[in-house]
């Protein structure tokens, strides 16, 4: 009875194995930049699964590119400091004490606790800011904003080194001033700089829906650059979804082939979607 049961188990991995083979080759030597914000991180399960996912697109020879987000983390430690926040347009007014609170989070517990998640799942992984090698030199974004930083200058000289070691970069969205400051970038925003920088094949915007939908509530699986300015015209993209798709377009100029919108919360959402026919989310393409 137990040999049967391993036989057929086995025979299932060898299809899906079969089946993968020919996106696991697609994808050797790509780089998969992928966003992991602070809603997808949800538990302990979720962040392990979300790591073994990343160790194994490193396994079969993908260059993955990890940035997070923290926004839910950064409220918590606010709240417990009784320090109010508001957000503007989907970013956070971010005032000097705001800020050091801001990279005490992002660069210190979560990036520190997804660099550990890859590492339990059999991977190595180095926490870096913007701050680091001077990866991503940023202006302010708006003087009302405070501290908040728009991406200007990016060097993924550091990012590459890395591939050529197989170690899995983890980026916080901390930018590094032209004059001592530190900026608060918004993780999208963050993510889609460092595509652009890498020329990344794939940008994986992991959120906490299934992807783009249309008027009914469907999901969109194909877009081009010109259905996403429709859709925020008709105002069917809205709220969050705005700074995620403005991510994609700019990805999308800065040359980065393809941009996914995916929900993150789906087990094996990552590997669903490059290493299946049908893939996951909505996928973004220039035209
Ligand atoms: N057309 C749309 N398709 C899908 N989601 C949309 C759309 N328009 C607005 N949204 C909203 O955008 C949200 C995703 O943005 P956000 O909450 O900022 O995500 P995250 O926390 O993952 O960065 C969705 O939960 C949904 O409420
Ligand atoms: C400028 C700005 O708003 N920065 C964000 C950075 C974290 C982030 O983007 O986190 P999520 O991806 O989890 O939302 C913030 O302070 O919340």
């Amino acid at each position: 009875m137990r040999k049967q049961t391993m036989q057929r188990d086995w025979i299932a991995t060898a299809r899906t194995l079969n089946e993968a083979l020919p996106y696991l080759q697609r994808y050797e030597g790509a780089t998969v930049v992928i966003k992991f914000g602070g809603n997808a991180m949800g538990d302990d399960e979720a962040m392990n699964s979300f790591a073994r996912d990343i160790v194994l697109m490193r396994q079969v020879g993908v260059n993955p590119v990890v940035v997070h987000g923290g926004g839910p983390m950064i409220n918590d430690l606010l709240k417990r400091l009784n320090v109010s926040s508001e957000f503007v347009h989907g970013k956070r007014v971010t005032d000097a004490a705001t800020m050091e609170v801001v990279e005490m989070v992002l660069a210190g517990r979560v990036n520190k606790r997804i660099v550990q998640a890859i590492s339990d799942a059999g991977g190595r992984a180095v926490g870096l800011t913007g701050k680091d090698a001077k990866l991503m030199v940023c202006d302010q974004t708006d003087p009302d904003l405070g501290f908040v930083g728009t991406p200007s200058e990016m060097d993924p000289t550091v990012l590459t080194k890395l591939f050529e070691a197989e170690i899995i970069p983890v980026i916080a969205p901390i930018g590094m001033g032209r004059n001592g400051e530190t900026f608060n970038v918004n993780g999208d925003t963050a993510a889609g700089a460092v595509a652009a920088a890498l020329k990344a094949d794939r940008l994986l915007l992991l959120t906490d829906v299934e992807g783009v939908k249309d008027q009914d509530g469907k999901v969109i699986t194909e877009l081009k650059a010109h259905d996403i300015i429709d859709l925020t015209t008709a105002g069917v993209i809205a709220g969050g979804m705005i700074p995620k798709t403005e991510t994609a377009l700019m990805a999308l100029n800065g040359g980065v082939r393809a941009v996914v919108i995916l929900d993150g919360r789906t087990p094996n959402a990552c590997l669903l979607e490059l290493f299946t026919e049908h893939g996951a989310g909505s996928l973004i393409r220039q035209g």
